[in-house]
């Protein structure tokens, strides 16, 4: 996709890492959680190398780390206090948040350009919803798809497809924009170009090192490299 053809008819987008910097709230849910049931803190930069699979595969990735790898343990730990981390999770979502700079713009522009948009992500539905609401973006997204809502979540192409057969599109007429390793294989299986933000999360590396169609620094950016400008500000008289 060169710069200046025509807008793809939609325009998919990842959540955290992508639209919404959350590794702040997840780290705080997480680290409650632990403290309730007599853990210590994890690191929060170790916690936001977990983001992007879903809330069960964080969690479960949690109980390994705080039982020293022990599977049996760990398990136990999981089924324990897995519902109340959902809990918590629930109660901060939105809490400690924020929109990455120019998200909320960009995603009006391109709306108003034409573009359909959509969400998919990993994270469960009912927390993506409250999200979005909390954060001022929801009135701009037709579709959202989030776990839970296909069988199997991203890499699995099935999140994607079902977006596309929402909005009634194919691959060609989309783009998903995402920041994990995660998002660039669920895109190459799903036949969508798939572009990303180095702001994001990736599990600790570089975007780059996952090859996505395009590696993008910011909104303005990802505005510019779509032909789509921003509406200029009325001249004060
Ligand atoms: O892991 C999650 O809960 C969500 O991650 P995603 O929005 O990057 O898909
Ligand atoms: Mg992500």
């Amino acid at each position: 996709m060169a710069q200046g053809v025509p807008l793809p008819r939609l325009i998919m987008f990842d959540l955290d890492g992508t639209l919404v910097d959350t590794a702040m709230e997840i780290a705080h849910s997480v680290n409650q959680t632990l403290a309730e049931a007599g853990f210590d803190s994890l690191p929060p930069e170790l916690i936001r190398e977990w983001i992007g699979k879903g809330t069960a595969w964080l969690f479960a990735t949690v109980s390994q780390q705080v039982t020293g790898q022990d599977k049996e343990r760990a398990s136990q730990v999981y089924d324990q206090f897995y519902p109340r981390f959902l809990q918590v999770y629930h109660d901060l979502t939105g809490v400690h948040s924020r929109p990455y700079p120019g998200a909320p713009e960009a995603l009006e522009i391109l709306r108003a350009a034409g573009c359909q948009l959509a969400v998919v992500t990993n994270k469960d539905r009912d927390l993506s919803q409250r999200l979005l609401d909390s954060q001022g973006l929801a009135q701009a997204i037709d579709i959202l798809v989030g776990g839970g809502d296909t069988p199997e979540g991203k890499p699995s192409p099935q999140p994607l497809q079902k977006a596309l057969v929402d909005a009634g599109l194919s691959a060609q007429d989309a783009l998903f924009v995402g920041d994990s390793s995660n998002d660039v294989q669920a895109a190459r299986r799903a036949g969508v170009t798939i572009w990303a933000f180095n702001h994001g999360y990736n599990h600790g590396e570089p975007i780059a090192m996952a090859n996505p169609d395009r590696v993008l620094d910011s909104f303005p950016e990802l505005l510019q490299q779509l032909g789509v400008r921003p509406p200029l500000a009325s001249p004060s008289i």
